[in-house]
This record gives structure tokens, C-alpha cells and sequence, in this order.
């Protein structure tokens, strides 16, 4: 079922999430719930995290997620994911964030990055990404240590993001 993403300025955004230690049934319905929650967003990503589950646990799917026609889907689940290796050539994208919602920035990270991770069989695998798919698995990793993409910008942007979300959720709470 849909669970709620939780928003900026959330703390629990900053927790560093645990292991999983066993592939249990709970932890398929997690995931298929974090399936249902990241392609109703829409997004490409999503970390167990954002779901408020601080569990090393990410779902994502570069496949259009709203190409209008029959969407291509090509779903993917990193449990306990860790970069082994990144290359030295960098490379730019506008990266956004549900929990960040409506804010765009670029952010510069490794182009290549190689990955280690179980699978939901509990198959550990390792896998090279690049492009987006190097940027996205990047950024939900980041989420699974408690790093948000705006943590990469100048402090000035950075302030300007926490205030307008702040202020929001002030507003929100009175
Ligand atoms: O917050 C998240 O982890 C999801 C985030 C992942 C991400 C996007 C772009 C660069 C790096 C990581 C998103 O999916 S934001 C939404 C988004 O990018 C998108 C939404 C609809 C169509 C295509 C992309
Ligand atoms: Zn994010």
C-alpha cells in the first residue's frame, strides 16, 4: 500500500539507516509498497528511508516513470547496497528529491560507480552503473547515510532550501 514520503526538514531524513539482516516477508512487502509509494510520486528512486524506515533498503526504476503509454517498466532493489569503486571522471545531472519536493539542482558526482548489494533473493551481487543510473543509485545511498542532495550545494543555496522548507512546515504546524 501507499505509504507517506516523509518531507524536509524531517530529522528522520538524517538517520543513518541499519542493515537488513535477513530477507523476511515483511521486507517484500516493504519493498512492494516503496514500488506502489515511487511510481505513484512519480520518481525513479526512493530509499526505505523516506518511507520511515530506516532500513538499507532502496528501490528504483529509470524507466520513464510517466512516459504517458505503456511504461517499460525495469524494477530494481538494493538491499545493504556499498559503492566498492567510483572513477575519477565526474559527471553533472539536475537532481531532484521527494523528500525535497520541487527543487532541482545540478549536483557533480562520480560517472561510474561500481556497486555491491543483495538482491530481494538474497543473491549478493555486484553491478557497474554509469549515467543516470550511476547518479540515481548514488543519491539513494546517500539517503540510506542520512546525506540529502543539498548537502552538495554552496551553504548560501543550502540555507535558502532549509528556510523555505522550515518556514513551510512552520506554517503547516500552527
Ligand atoms: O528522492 C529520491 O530518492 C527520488 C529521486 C531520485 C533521483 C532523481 C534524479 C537524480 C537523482 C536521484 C527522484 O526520483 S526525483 C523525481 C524525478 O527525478 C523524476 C520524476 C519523474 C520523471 C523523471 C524523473
Ligand atoms: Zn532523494
Amino acid at each position: 500500500s501507499l505509504r507517506e514520503i516523509i518531507i524536509l526538514p524531517d530529522k528522520q531524513l538524517r538517520l543513518v539507516s541499519k542493515p537488513v539482516e535477513k530477507v523476511t516477508p515483511e521486507i517484500r512487502q516493504l519493498v512492494d509498497d516503496m514500488f506502489q509509494t515511487m511510481y505513484d510520486a512519480p520518481g525513479i528512486g526512493l530509499a526505505a528511508i523516506q518511507v520511515a524506515q530506516p532500513l538499507r533498503v532502496i528501490t528504483m526504476d529509470l524507466a520513464k516513470p510517466d512516459a504517458g503509454g505503456e511504461t517499460k517498466r525495469e524494477p530494481r532493489v538494493f538491499i545493504n547496497p556499498e559503492i566498492i569503486a567510483k572513477s575519477d571522471e565526474l559527471s553533472i545531472y539536475e537532481e531532484g528529491c521527494l523528500s525535497i519536493p520541487e527543487y532541482y539542482e545540478e549536483v557533480e558526482r562520480p560517472a561510474r560507480v561500481r556497486v555491491r548489494f543483495t538482491d530481494l533473493d538474497g543473491v549478493l551481487r555486484e553491478e557497474d552503473a554509469e549515467g543516470l543510473y550511476a547518479t540515481c543509485i548514488q543519491h539513494e545511498i546517500d539517503h540510506l547515510n542520512g546525506v540529502l542532495f543539498i548537502d552538495y550545494l554552496s551553504k548560501l543555496k543550502r540555507d535558502r532550501v532549509l528556510k523555505k522548507f522550515t518556514k513551510a512546515a512552520k506554517r503547516a504546524g500552527e
